[in-house]
């Protein structure tokens, strides 16, 4: 795991991601190929380019990046799981998952609790609370860890706490197969980027 405090330097690039403007009608699910492929469409692109071309160098041996954000309040939480081809869970039962995952706290006004919990065992073991790994969200905090891993978000007792999150995939997962932007994770509809997602500039 790699935990980096003010990951953005940039106060006008930060300003803007904080903004509830750049979240309205922010799709579900999202994909993109990648720099080194397509340049960033948006300002997530930008960011996402911005963690993973710093600390990681596999242009070119993977498919893409999956993204999307979580935004919480008082009384919100999300239970252990482990990320997956969502798609593929639903119609299959069977996990197909990422090796490696960021999670970005972009807004954590007020908040108290909503830590991520990080288990030290594989999926197949269940958490052992003595050894989880706990990360309060504060802002402009990046963490890349290994979303296989189980992990959760504790209960929020009050404020307000968005996340911004990638994974890396080798193969792009079925839940891409019809569209890059997927409103309903159930329904895996075709959405299309609101005029709202310009270029950072
Ligand atoms: O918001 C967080 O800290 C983690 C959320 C998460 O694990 C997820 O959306 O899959
Ligand atoms: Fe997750």
């Amino acid at each position: 795991m790699l935990l980096i405090d003010n990951f953005i330097k940039d106060k006008k690039l930060l300003s803007t991601f904080k903004s509830d403007e750049t979240w309205m009608n922010f799709p579900s699910l999202n994909w993109w190929d990648g720099w080194w492929k397509t340049s960033p469409r948006n300002i997530m692109e930008l960011v996402i380019q911005l963690a993973w071309e710093k600390y990681a160098h596999f242009e070119n041996e993977v498919a893409g990046f999956e993204y999307w954000c979580n935004v919480g309040g008082p009384n919100s939480s999300l239970g252990w799981h482990v990320d997956k081809d969502i798609k593929y869970y639903v119609e299959n039962k069977k996990h197909i998952m990422p090796s490696a995952g960021h999670i970005y706290y972009v807004e954590s006004k007020d908040v108290e609790g909503g830590y991520l919990e990080i288990s030290n065992l594989p999926n197949s073991v269940k958490p052992n609370i003595e050894k989880i790994e706990k990360i309060q969200p504060i802002e402009n905090r990046l963490i890349m860890f290994n979303p296989s891993y189980p992990h959760r978000v504790t209960k929020i007792i009050s404020g307000k706490r968005r996340a911004f999150l990638a994974n890396v995939w080798v193969k792009k997962p079925y839940t891409f197969e019809k569209a890059e932007n997927v409103s309903n994770t159930n329904e895996y509809n075709e959405v299309f980027w609101p005029n709202k997602f310009k270029y950072y500039e």
